[in-house]
């Protein structure tokens, strides 16, 4: 076991290189890492549980919380919905001393560099560009503009892999996810 003190965990990389689907395996096998529930003005997709997932709100509602100075951080994601991370629970499970873990976007993930120079920022990287074409298309859930838009945006945020403290190539899920939980302090089992 290490001594690491728990703080806050940034998780960014581009569009479908698995940031969801290591997010869910760290919920899966360490429920002990709390994962913050961002709020978006996207409508919900089948399956998903507001509160859950995310806060679903409105644009009005967005417009206020980030009035009232409830986000930690927000951004337009994809040139489309805003999505945005509550305040008060990240700062709650700092106090706390509980590991919190963010799955943002890479506009996000500088902002909070700004406000959270302390946090531990991550970037999750695909094995290979090809490889992450290969996950877009394969997941199978936008069109192919949509997915030329996303891949544009994917080569630029590449290149930022470097301002991070630390970079994941998600070749394995699972060997990803015990070497991100590992630099949270976490013993992987
Ligand atoms: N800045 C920021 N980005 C977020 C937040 N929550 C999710 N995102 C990003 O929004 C993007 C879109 O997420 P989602 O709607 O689930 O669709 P996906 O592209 O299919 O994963 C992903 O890149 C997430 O990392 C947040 O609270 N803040
Ligand atoms: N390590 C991996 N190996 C192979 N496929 C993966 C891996 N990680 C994720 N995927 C697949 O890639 C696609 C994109 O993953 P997703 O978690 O939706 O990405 P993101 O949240 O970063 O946009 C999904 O179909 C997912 O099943």
């Amino acid at each position: 076991m290490t001594t690491t003190p728990a703080r806050l965990t940034v998780l960014a990389g581009p569009t479908a290189v698995g940031k969801g689907t290591v997010s869910a395996d760290v919920r899966t096998r360490y429920p002990e890492v709390w994962l913050s529930v961002s709020a978006t003005t996207r409508p919900p997709r089948p399956g998903e549980v507001d509160g859950v997932h995310y806060l679903f709100v409105s644009a009005d509602e967005f417009d206020r919380m980030v009035e009232r100075g409830d986000l930690l951080e927000w951004a337009v994601v994809h040139g489309r919905n805003r999505y945005g991370t509550p305040r008060r629970p990240v700062e709650e499970r700092l106090a706390d001393g509980k590991p919190a873990l963010l799955e943002i976007d890479l506009q996000g993930a500088r902002q909070v560099r700004k406000s959270m120079p302390d946090a531990h920022f991550v970037f999750l990287a695909p094995p290979s560009f090809a490889e992450l074409e290969r996950r877009l298309v394969g997941r199978g859930t936008e069109d192919a503009e949509e997915r030329e838009r996303r891949l544009s945006t994917a080569r630029v945020e590449l290149a930022a892999a470097a301002e991070f403290d630390l970079v994941i190539v998600n070749d394995d899920v699972h060997r990803a996810t015990d070497e991100l939980v590992r630099g949270m302090g976490i013993a992987t089992r």
